[in-house]
C-alpha cells in the first residue's frame, strides 16, 4: 500500500534520513521508535509531503507519488496526519472540528454521533475548544481522525496528555481500526503501549531502521533474567553461552531459543531456574527492551 524507497532528508549538513526503505500493507499498525530528535516527525512530513525529501520517493497503492498534483489529490484523499493540538480552533466546538475532518475526507459527517460515543465525549464535545482539558483537546484530535476515516492515518504522539483510562480507551478503537483494514503508523514514547496494538515496531537511528521488531511472530522467543553486571560476569565464567546470547542495558540477560532442540531448552531453564531463586520469563523482546538493546547499551 505505501512504499518508502532510498528517501533521504538533510536539514542543511544534518542527515536526518539516510536512503530509509519501508514496504507497509493495509490492516497493519506499524509503531515508529527512536530518542527525541531522531526523525519519527520527518518522516512523517515526507509521508504527507509537507517536506520534499532531497532524494527518494514515496509510492501508494504502487502508483501515486508526489509528482504531479492529480497524484497528489489522490494520496490526500487516502491519508490524514494527526492534528496538532495547536492547530485546534478555540471558539469552535468539538463536533465542528468533527464535522469539517468528516465533510472534508469522506464527504459525510454521518458517522460523527458514534464516534462521539465510541470516545466518550458527549459531555463535553458541544463546549467550544477553549474550555477543553488537555486529554480532551487529544481525544478531539483522534476523533477527528476518526471522523476522516482514511485508509493510512499518520499519529505522532497520539496519548500524549491522555490518562491510563483514555489510553486504554484510544488502544481499543486501534486495534478496532486495524481490523477494518486501515494501516496506521505511531509513533510514541509510550512503548509498552505499542506491545498492545502495533504489528510491527520500527527503530530508527542514524537516519534508517536499525531493527523491524515483529509482535505477531512467536520465533523469537527468549529466556530472559534480570542480572547484576557482576552476576552476568560470574556466569560467564561458569557456563558457555550462546554466542547471540544479549545482555541489555546491564540488567537483562536473554538466550534466544530458536537455534535449540527441546533437550538444550530444558537443560538452560533447568540451569538458570535455580540461579539465586531468580525469576525467569520466555517470550520474544518487548519494545521496552529492544529500545533498551538499541539506545541505552553501555
Ligand atoms: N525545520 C528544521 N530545520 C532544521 N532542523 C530540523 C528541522 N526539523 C527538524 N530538524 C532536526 O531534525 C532532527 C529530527 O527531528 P524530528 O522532529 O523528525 O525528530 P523526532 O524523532 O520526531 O523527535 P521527537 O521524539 O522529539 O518528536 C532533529 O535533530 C531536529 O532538530
Amino acid at each position: 500500500m505505501i512504499k518508502i524507497k532510498d528517501v533521504t532528508v538533510a536539514y542543511k549538513d544534518k542527515k536526518v534520513l539516510d536512503k530509509l526503505t519501508l514496504t507497509a500493507e493495509k490492516g497493519e499498525i506499524i509503531g515508529l521508535v527512536a530518542p527525541n530528535g531522531t526523525g519519527k516527525t520527518t518522516l512523517f512530513k515526507v509521508m504527507s509531503n509537507y517536506l520534499k525529501p532531497n532524494s527518494g520517493v514515496v509510492i501508494f497503492n504502487n502508483k501515486f507519488e508526489y509528482k504531479t498534483e492529480k497524484d497528489e489529490l489522490s494520496i490526500r484523499k487516502q491519508l490524514v496526519t494527526f492534528p496538532d493540538q495547536d492547530d485546534l480552533f478555540e471558539e469552535l466546538t468539538g463536533v465542528d472540528h468533527m464535522n469539517l475532518y468528516g465533510n472534508m475526507w469522506k464527504g459525510t459527517t454521518k458517522h460523527v454521533p458514534s464516534i462521539i460515543e465510541k470516545l466518550k465525549m458527549t459531555s463535553y464535545v458541544k463546549k467550544k475548544v477553549r474550555t477543553y482539558s488537555l486529554g480532551m483537546r487529544q481525544r478531539l484530535c483522534f476523533a477527528m481522525m476518526m471522523a476522516a476515516d482514511t485508509p493510512v492515518m499518520l499519529m505522532d504522539e497520539v496519548m500524549n496528555g491522555l490518562d491510563i483510562a483514555n489510553v486504554v480507551l484510544i488502544s481499543d478503537c486501534l486495534i478496532q481500526m486495524k481490523k477494518e483494514e486501515k494501516l496506521i503508523f505511531v509513533a510514541s514514547h509510550l512503548l509498552e503501549n505499542l506491545d498492545l496494538y502495533a504489528d510491527r515496531v520500527l527503530y530508527l537511528k542514524d537516519g534508517v531502521i536499525i531493527h523491524q521488531q515483529s509482535l505477531v511472530d512467536s520465533t523469537k522467543d527468549y529466556i530472559k533474567m534480570e542480572l547484576k553486571p557482576d552476576e552476568y560476569k560470574q556466569l560467564l565464567t561458569d557456563y558457555k553461552f550462546p554466542d547471540d546470547h544479549l545482555y541489555i542495558a546491564n540488567h537483562l540477560f536473554c538466550i534466544p531459543l530458536v537455534h535449540m532442540d527441546i533437550e538444550e531448552k530444558t537443560e538452560w531453564i533447568e540451569r538458570l531456574l535455580v540461579y539465586k531463586g531468580k525469576e525467569l520469563k520466555i517470550g520474544p523482546l518487548g519494545t521496552v527492551e529492544n529500545y533498551e538493546k538499541y539506545y541505552l547499551e553501555v
